[in-house]
C-alpha cells in the first residue's frame, strides 16, 4: 500500500512508527520542518518531502495529519492533486461535510487514533459516510489495525465521543502517572525508582483488570482494607473530587471537539 502522510508531527510519527514495522508499506511524509523530515527519514526509513507530490493515484492513501486549524489550506492544495485517492483524516473536530467540500471528493474516512499506536497499542475510532465503499473502509481499518485495535462508529458524533475517551485519554493517564511519580518522589524515592514502581503498578493493575472477571470497582475495594492505608488515600481523592474532575474533564474534551467542529468546518476567508 502507498500511504502519504501530510504532516509528520506527534500523531503521524506514532502511526508511522507502528506501520513501518509491517512489510509491504510504501510510506511518504510531507512535512514543513526540515529537522522533522530528517528524523522521520532516519528513524523510520520513510520518504520525507517538503512539498506535496504533483499528483496521487486512485490506489493511494493520503492521511491528513496536520493540526485542525491548518486543514482547510492543506485540503485546498491537495484537491487538484488527489485524482480519486482515498483520504483518511485524523484531525479532531473537522467534519466530513467540510472535508469533502474542501477536497472536492467524498472518498474520505475519519479516524480518531491515539499515540500508543507508536508501540502497537493504539485505539482508533473510524467513521465514514454511507456512500464510502467497503474496500475503502477496509483499507483505512487495515492501516489502523497495524498499530492497534479499531472500532467503527455509527455516527460522526461518535468521533467526538471517542476523542474524549481514547483520543485524548493517554494524556489523562500520563497525568495520573506523573502525579504518582511526584508523590513517590515526595516519599523519598529517586525519580528513576519512582518511575519504575509507578509504571510497574500501572502495568500490573491494567493486566489484572483485563484478566479478572470482577468489576474494576471491586478490584479497587479489594485493595482497600477497612481502616487501612488505601482507604485513607481514596478518601482524600473523593474529598478532593478527583473522580468527578476526571469525568468533567472528559466531558469538556468532548464539548471542545464539537466546538472545534462548529468553528473549523465552516469555510475560512
Ligand atoms: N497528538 C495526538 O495525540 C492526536 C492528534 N490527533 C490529530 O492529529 C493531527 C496532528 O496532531 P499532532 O501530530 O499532535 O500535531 P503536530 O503539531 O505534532 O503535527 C502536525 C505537523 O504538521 C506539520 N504541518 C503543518 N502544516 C503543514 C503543511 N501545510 N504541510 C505539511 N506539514 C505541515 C507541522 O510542521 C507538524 O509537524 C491533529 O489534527 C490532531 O487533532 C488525533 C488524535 C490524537
Ligand atoms: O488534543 C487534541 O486536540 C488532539 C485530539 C485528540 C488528542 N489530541
Amino acid at each position: 500500500m502507498r500511504i502519504t502522510f501530510i504532516g509528520g508531527g506527534n500523531m503521524a510519527s506514532a502511526i508511522i512508527s507502528g506501520l513501518c514495522k509491517q512489510p509491504g508499506q510504501q510510506i511518504s511524509v510531507v512535512e514543513l520542518h526540515e529537522d522533522k523530515r530528517a528524523s522521520l527519514q532516519a528513524e523510520f526509513g520513510v520518504t520525507a518531502l517538503a512539498t506535496l507530490p504533483a499528483r496521487f493515484a486512485a490506489d493511494e492513501v493520503v492521511v491528513l495529519a496536520v493540526k485542525p486549524q491548518a486543514l482547510q489550506a492543506v485540503c485546498q492544495q491537495l484537491a487538484p492533486r488527489l485524482h480519486g485517492a482515498l483520504v483518511v483524516s485524523i484531525a479532531a473536530g473537522v467534519r466530513l461535510d467540510a472535508l469533502s467540500r474542501w477536497l472536492g471528493s467524498p472518498r474520505i474516512v475519519r479516524v480518531m487514533p491515539n499515540t500508543p499506536a507508536m508501540v502497537g497499542k493504539g485505539v482508533s475510532g473510524l467513521y465514514a459516510a454511507a456512500d464510502v465503499g467497503e474496500a475503502d473502509r477496509r483499507t483505512a481499518e487495515s492501516i489502523m489495525q497495524a498499530v492497534g485495535i479499531t472500532s467503527w462508529l455509527e455516527t460522526e458524533g461518535g468521533i467526538d465521543d471517542i476523542t474524549s475517551v481514547s483520543g485524548s485519554g493517554p494524556a489523562y493517564v500520563f497525568y495520573f502517572i506523573e502525579s504518582m511519580i511526584e508523590g513517590a518522589c515526595q516519599v523519598g524515592f529517586s525519580e528513576q525508582e519512582a518511575r519504575a514502581l509507578v509504571l510497574g503498578t500501572f502495568e500490573g493493575a491494567v493486566e489484572l483488570a483485563r484478566q479478572s472477571p470482577l468489576p474494576v470497582a471491586t478490584l479497587r475495594t479489594n485493595v482497600m482494607s477497612k481502616g487501612g492505608t488505601t482507604e485513607r488515600a481514596i478518601a482524600r481523592f473523593e474529598a478532593e473530587g478527583v473522580k468527578a474532575a476526571i469525568i468533567a474533564g472528559a466531558l469538556d474534551c468532548r464539548a471542545r471537539s464539537v466546538e472545534l467542529g462548529d468553528l473549523l468546518s465552516k469555510d475560512g476567508e
